[in-house]
């Protein structure tokens, strides 16, 4: 059999965020001795998706593991949108508790902007309050998502400088897409954000030299879309059935991302692998904006987190 031309180094998220982990856990102690300060956050779950349930147990041991104070909120799935704001109110006027997290989707009964701007933006983890975008948006000092948060930082360390370079984001969600696109201009990346109206998606995409996927299909961009030498960042976490048709037939399944990761690593140089890339930065940027935020609620200037 032919040897692969090229191979993509694979961008190791899990053992980055380990570190990042392992950082905050420091600066937590640091902020529990120095000032009796123990990080709080809440987290909020309203119905038993299965999928959030995961999510939500895992953030929470997560949390705990790192030293800080963790509550998790389980609601019924036919609580109303006045309830969950009554809930919210209460922790906002928690001084133990530095991040609220309200787990998405939200039962169709709820209106989820509504509910996310209740949030005091302060105590926003998530930054998806639209005070938070703006500030992001602005320049200003506020609490940025996530899920583009930890992608940058992975850039950042691969590539290290990232101006004047292109970068196409496929996705133009507010949670993901429109943040991201945020950050790698105040990188000074050239930006471009496509969607599902974009024209000739493969060919825009071959002009990326960091392609940014984030659309929730699976596997969608192929080896032929990516431009030799590119940088994937792979934010799609999509469940699909078994490749052994065995145990697809038992109803298993696996995890794959937006991106085919085996074409894309024969033309990329550096990719993030779906699972073990982007989704557990995702969870140590929510501690790392814990930690920020109950800094900045007492008026203490954060430690530095980088590697
Ligand atoms: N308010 C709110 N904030 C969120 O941040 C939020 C949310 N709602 N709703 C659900 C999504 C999903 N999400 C994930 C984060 C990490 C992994 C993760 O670490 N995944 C592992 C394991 C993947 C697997 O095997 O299932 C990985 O990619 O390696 C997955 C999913 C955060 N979300």
């Amino acid at each position: 059999m032919a040897s692969p031309s090229a191979h993509a180094a694979i961008i190791d998220g899990k053992a980055f965020a380990a570190g990042l982990v392992t950082r905050i856990t420091t600066a937590a102690a640091r902020l529990r001795a120095s000032h009796g300060l123990t990080p709080g956050l809440a987290v909020v779950i309203v119905g038993d998706d299965p999928a959030s349930q995961i999510y939500v147990r895992n953030k929470g041991e997560r949390t705990s593991a790192a030293g800080m104070r963790s509550d998790t909120h389980r609601l019924e799935e036919t609580t109303t949108q006045a309830d969950l704001l009554a809930l919210i109110a209460s922790l906002n006027a928690d001084s133990g508790i530095h991040g609220i997290l309200v787990q998405l989707p939200l039962p169709p009964h709820i209106d989820a902007s509504a509910v996310l701007d209740a949030i005091d933006p302060d105590k926003d983890v998530d930054g998806f309050h639209v005070v938070n975008a703006g500030r992001l948006a602005v320049g200003l000092p506020g609490l940025v998502p996530c899920t583009p948060l930890g992608s940058v930082m992975l850039l950042k360390d691969t590539l290290g400088d990232l101006s004047g370079l292109h970068a196409v984001i496929v996705g133009r969600s507010n949670i993901v897409g429109k943040p991201m696109a945020q950050l790698l201009l105040a990188e000074s990346c050239t930006v471009t954000v496509a969607h599902s109206r974009t024209r000739d998606l493969p060919t825009l995409c071959r002009t990326a030299d960091i392609l940014v996927a984030a659309v929730g299909r699976p596997e969608m961009i192929r080896g032929d879309w990516i431009k030799p030498g590119a940088t994937i960042i792979d934010v799609g976490i999509n469940r699909v059935p078994s490749a052994d048709p065995v145990k697809a037939a038992e109803g298993r399944t696996r995890v794959v991302g937006d991106v085919a990761l085996a074409e894309a690593s024969e033309v990329a140089a550096h990719i993030t692998p779906v699972p073990g890339g982007v989704g557990p930065m995702t969870i140590a940027c929510l501690l790392a904006n814990t930690y920020t935020a109950a800094c900045r609620s007492a008026g203490i200037e954060p430690e530095t987190l980088d590697a």
